[in-house]
């Protein structure tokens, strides 16, 4: 059993329904209970200390006093869940105990360390304005006692009371920053993960998964105009583009021996790059008569056929390859480290595959356009060169492939 469940620490925060995990004030609220926990818990343990080893009955109608404050604020706010007022009560419920405390004992007992505490409370509960206006206040009191206390200078001592005094409040400081480092890691993560969730939105196609048009246009320009993109095409380029976390399942359609399955490593494409060209083709992939499928079947069938087929390409694309939606029934495929002759054996390959398919009941088949980058090729003119292609290989019987 938990420490926290034993205390049965756990029920006392509630989760209030209109504050969910990414509400603004989620965090607000979690160190306002966490703060109302432990002003409960020292106004006991000090209520109880005062009055009965110190015999400070003085300071335990203070501490009482300040317990049941504490507890009719956190009643308050569990019955009202109102943030602004509750953050308000706290700051203020803290900050002039803690000041009482300091005035009373005339800064004595370091009693002063009290006031260390006002500005993690105030900023945190009520912001940088108020929490600064608060904390002024209060330290001008405590330099005010301060500034009497050298009118008449008296020697210091320590006493019991000090070493309370200054345990008591490094274990609240500890808490208190531990508390305020957990929810900054948190607000961070969150919105690390959002900053990732909004990137992979932003580069996916809605519908099938894939790149999207915008995503396959960045990865092709930076392929293109990365110096080492003219001459070399490591998979660590064609990886650190991808940026994939989830990288796809890979079915390697090709005989072992096959020269696309035999990737060279790293080191081999670096040593080999002063002297060699590491190619790049793009292929243009287009679904035949689709508009039929859509008019015969609905355009929602048409939508799953594309998907369906989008998923059977995905599957045969190797590790390096980059394949993207272009738009409506079209997709690209960019392939590193492939001459325009494999580029035509493997997309032939892929054309043949999908022509066994049934995709939702129907054969369809594809028509492929590829083109190999040259050095004078933008990424637009490549991808101009390999929709010519398809073209062609459209106006030339659908169902295969041809090369510009
Ligand atoms: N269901 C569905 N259809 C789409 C989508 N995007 C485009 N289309 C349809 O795709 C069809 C493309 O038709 P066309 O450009 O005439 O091409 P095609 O019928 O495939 O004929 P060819 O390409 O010449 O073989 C149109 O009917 C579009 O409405 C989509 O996201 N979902």
């Amino acid at each position: 059993m938990s420490l926290r469940k034993l205390l049965m620490i756990k029920y006392w925060y509630k989760q209030f329904s209109q504050y969910p995990p990414d509400h603004p004030d989620y965090w607000r609220i979690r160190l306002i209970e966490h703060s109302l926990l432990i002003t409960t818990s020292y106004f006991i343990i000090l209520t109880l200390i005062n009055l009965f080893y110190f015999e400070g009955y003085q300071y335990a109608l203070l501490d009482g006093s300040g317990l049941v404050i504490s507890l009719g604020i956190y009643y308050r706010f569990r019955s009202t869940g109102h943030v602004k007022i509750t953050a308000w009560a706290v700051t203020l419920m803290v900050a002039s105990l803690i000041m009482l405390f300091v005035i009373s004992t005339k800064g004595y007992s370091h009693s002063l360390f009290w006031a260390t505490l006002i500005p993690p409370f105030s900023f945190f509960l009520i912001g940088r304005t108020w929490g600064t206006f608060i904390s002024c206040i209060c330290f001008s009191v405590c330099a005010f006692l301060v500034y009497l206390q050298t009118q008449n200078p008296q020697p210091v001592t320590f006493s019991k009371g000090s070493l309370f005094n200054v345990i008591e409040v490094c274990v609240a400081q500890i808490l208190l920053f531990r508390f305020y480092e957990k929810t900054r890691f948190s607000a961070y993560k969150k919105l690390a993960l959002r900053n990732l969730e909004i990137q992979k939105m932003a580069e996916t196609d809605k519908l099938t998964g894939l790149y999207n048009r915008e995503k396959l246009d960045f990865a092709l320009d930076t392929l293109l105009t990365t110096p080492a993109a003219n001459t070399s095409m490591t998979t660590e380029t064609t990886n650190a583009i991808k940026q994939t976390d989830e990288a796809p399942i890979i079915y390697q359609p090709y005989a072992d021996d096959h020269p696309l399955t035999n990737h060279q490593t790293t080191q081999d494409l670096l040593s080999k790059q002063a002297v060699t060209q590491y190619p790049i083709s793009v292929a243009i992939i287009d679904i035949d008569h689709f508009k039929q499928i859509n008019d015969n079947h609905g355009h929602l069938i048409g939508d799953k056929v594309l998907c369906q087929l989008a998923q059977l390409l995905q599957n045969q694309m190797r590790n390096d390859d980059l394949l993207a939606r272009w738009g409506g029934e079209e997709f690209v495929v960019v392939l590193p480290n492939t001459t325009l002759a494999d580029a035509i054996e493997l997309t032939e390959r892929l054309r043949l595959y999908i022509a066994m398919q049934n995709i939702k009941g129907m054969e369809l088949t594809i028509s492929l356009g590829v083109a190999q980058y040259r050095l004078e090729d933008s990424a637009h003119s490549l991808l101009d060169r390999a929709d010519k292609a398809l073209y062609s290989a459209k106006s030339g019987g659908r169902n295969c492939v041809a090369a510009a």
